[in-house]
């Protein structure tokens, strides 16, 4: 062991001094804030080089493959990390970036004799893998040196032992890369092809978010030709989870790509012109223990492609309705039939937008009456014939309604056939809401729809890749509008069933997204990461009851303290001991997670009287502050903590429903290492049996 650290050590020292070189050579040149357009692009490429320079010289690489390619002679070290570098003087490779073919067989190689293989630009290569060594550097320092496969040694340890040291390291309020431990399921989907809509359905801790950003940044760095980094999107469940996940692409030097939620794209999209009711009470109400069932899953029919047709059909009867039955007489004997002006606007220009359409309607009136005024001679009757032609032309045109999405979206409201798609209640709250000028978050897919319907969408306008991650709370009809603004295709979509919480607006079945799309690939991510073997194994036998249609968690073989049931009638109390033993044991998440907004403010407040420092995370919140934190069961989806506290987990907080079951199960499924269950009374009856056996031991 001590000697492939020695030999780390040795080669460590000469990559960083080269590194150091190149960066101090760089830093050097003076940057340029000329006006000269080529030195600008040089100047650009060397400040990228300088970024990527700064995050090399901290932690030059992360792995080594040995491999000996078909032909060769000697098997060859190749040194992987976040960014390739190469030795200016004899311009050999030094490091691969972890993206290049090559290296992905770092991640797809997972041991044995056989063959390895990777496609190249020039074809398929092949060849033999001698070592795979992990190799663990912080801040320049030589931390570790694991060989995970040895050709020809049995005394390897099968398990990844690298893995578990990543997984067992506490977290802080960031969610970090994983380019050194890329598992082999998880780098098929970071590498898949461009333009394919990828679905994937992966339990809770597999990864999903943190996989996309890598895709995200491999996708940029193989096709780098075709795609721009601003026109790549991530859609994500709300701001606070925007900041959780923003560290990741810098870390992996990819810089530019938006991220966003739907709401406020949608927002922009609309020129703000449409305001939104207080979306955190809406969002309330949706978890009120004994919330209004029927009131609440309204909302839903209006995220269906049903929905999505009937506005389709609506717009066509729009058209055909635009077009006065009088015919225009420009003068007395110039005439366009309005059988003429209705073939034009629905047969002739029925791919063009109805404002283009309007458009170019006006235009080609407009020429023909060029055309006729060539008829005449003398240049006072021609004027005279324009001038009337014009003033005529106008008020044929003011027949033509002005339509904009929300003035469209009410007139929808009030035809009677929206009986057949929506029902009335809703339809009724829509016609005020409308009136009012304040719509729920419902309302932004189909005015959007309209919107596009209205004006087109411009190509260079459109997205080259879209990640939509908790794509479980996604309608189809949302699906459907960012397929129209997206360019190929080119998706990557993440979800877990399990967790679809927020059944008011998403879907039960993957198969309802398949609808929009006319082939998709999907993948299946069946085992978890974040969490311990026996957290995982005690959130399984929750979820189990729900029987959702999608393969049960997995665990790696992390191995963690059991999970704790603390029966107590003051939960109070044992939160404040538990969270006093978990401060001194240096712990550095911590989530003291409840049933609704109501109770977490209450116990936010006293942990605060009681002298601990605490942040409460809320609906409309930017930032993820880390430490300790009292959060909403249903705000605490795609975030972890090292330890959770679930508190009020009782008969009347969790029921035997399908939705209370995917909310504890998300509950649980954010602690990496350690979970506490807390109740008074009677135990929620989705606690598994087995685990009365733990009752009461802190
Ligand atoms: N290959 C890996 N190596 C190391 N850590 C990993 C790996 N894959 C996932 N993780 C870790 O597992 C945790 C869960 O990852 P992530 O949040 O991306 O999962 P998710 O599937 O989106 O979870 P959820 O659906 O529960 O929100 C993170 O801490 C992540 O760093």
């Amino acid at each position: 062991m001590r000697d492939i650290f020695e030999e780390e050590l040795q080669r460590l020292k000469e990559t960083t001094s080269i590194l150091d070189k190149q960066l101090v050579e760089l830093e050097n040149v003076p940057v340029y804030y000329g006006e000269d357009f080529s030195e600008q692009i040089l100047e650009s490429m060397r400040e990228s080089r300088r970024q990527n320079l700064r995050i090399a010289v901290q932690q030059p690489y992360f792995g080594r493959l040995d491999f000996q390619e078909d032909g060769q002679l000697e098997p060859e070290p190749i040194y992987i990390g976040k960014v390739g570098a190469s030795n200016e003087e004899t311009t050999k490779p030094i490091v691969m970036d972890w993206r290049a073919p090559i290296a992905s067989m770092f991640y797809s190689f997972t041991g044995g004799e056989e063959a390895a293989f990777y496609h190249s630009p020039d074809g398929l290569i092949e060849g033999y893998v001698h070592l795979k060594r992990n190799i663990a550097i912080r801040q320049r320092e030589l931390e570790r040196v694991v060989d995970t496969y040895v050709k020809g040694r049995e005394d390897v340890s099968p398990t990844d032992d690298f893995l578990l040291y990543k997984l067992a390291e506490n977290k802080d309020n960031k969610l970090k890369d994983i380019v050194s431990t890329i598992q082999s399921e998880q780098n098929n989907i970071i590498r898949a092809e461009k333009n394919m809509p990828l679905l994937i359905q992966g339990v809770a801790g597999s990864g999903k978010t943190t996989i996309a950003l890598h895709r995200l940044a491999f996708l940029i760095y193989e096709y780098r030709e075709q795609l721009q980094a601003d026109r790549m999107v991530v859609f994500a469940p709300n701001s606070l989870f925007l900041d959780y996940i923003s560290g990741v692409l810098p870390e992996l030097g990819v810089g530019n790509i938006k991220q966003t939620t739907f709401q406020d794209w949608a927002l922009r999209t609309l020129d703000n012109a449409v305001k939104l009711q207080k979306t955190d009470e809406k969002l309330k109400e949706a978890f009120e223990i004994n919330r209004n069932d029927t009131k609440v899953m309204l909302g839903k029919y209006k995220g269906t492609l049903e929905f999505k047709s009937f506005i389709e059909e609506s717009i066509l009867q729009l058209v055909r309705n635009l077009v006065p039955e009088e015919d225009l007489v420009v003068w007395d004997d110039a005439v366009i039939k309005a059988e003429e002006i209705q073939k034009w606007m629905t047969v002739e220009y029925k791919h063009y937008p109805l404002i283009k359409r309007r458009e170019r309607l006006v235009g080609r009136i407009k020429r023909w009456i060029e055309i006729e005024l060539k008829k005449f001679e003398g240049t006072d009757e021609k004027k005279a014939l324009k001038k009337e032609a014009t003033k005529r032309l106008n008020a044929y045109m003011k027949f033509w309604p002005k339509i904009t999405p929300l003035s469209f979206y009410s007139s929808l409201m009030k035809q009677k056939e929206i009986l057949e798609v929506l029902p009335a209640e809703l339809v009724q709250e829509t016609v005020k809401n409308c009136r009012d000028k304040q719509l729920y978050v419902e309302d932004l897919t189909p005015l959007i729809y309209i919107h596009h319907q209205l004006t087109g969408i411009e190509s260079s306008q459109k997205f080259h890749h879209v990640v939509i991650d908790e794509a479980q709370d996604f309608s189809p009809f949302q699906i459907y509008i960012l397929k129209e603004v997206t360019l190929g295709n080119s998706f990557t979509i993440l979800g877990d069933l399990s967790q679809a919480i927020y059944n008011f607006q998403g879907i039960e079945d993957w198969n309802d997204f398949k609808e929009v799309f006319q082939e998709t690939g999907y993948f299946e991510l069946t085992r978890s990461y974040r969490s311990t073997k026996e957290i995982i194994e005690f959130a399984n036998d929750i979820i189990k009851t729900a029987e959702i249609p999608v393969g049960l968690a997995i665990p790696v073989f992390r191995s963690g303290n059991e999970v704790k049931i603390i029966s107590t009638n003051n939960q109070f109390a044992e939160i404040m001991k538990t969270l006093q033993h978990m401060l001194n044991e240096n712990v550095k998440t911590i989530a003291i997670i409840g049933r609704t907004d109501d109770e977490c403010r209450d116990m936010y407040e006293k942990l605060t009287a009681a002298g601990i420092s605490v942040n409460a995370i809320e609906a409309n919140q930017m930032k993820y502050e880390g430490g300790i934190s009292v959060v909403p069961i249903y705000l605490a989806k795609g975030l972890e903590f090292d330890a959770v506290l679930l508190v009020d987990v009782d008969e009347s907080h969790y029921k035997d429903t399908k939705l209370d079951a995917k909310l504890l199960y998300v509950g649980c499924t954010r602690a990496l290492h350690d979970l506490r269950i807390f109740y008074s009374g009677e135990a929620s009856p989705l606690l598994p049996a087995s685990s009365n056996e733990n009752k009461n031991s802190i």
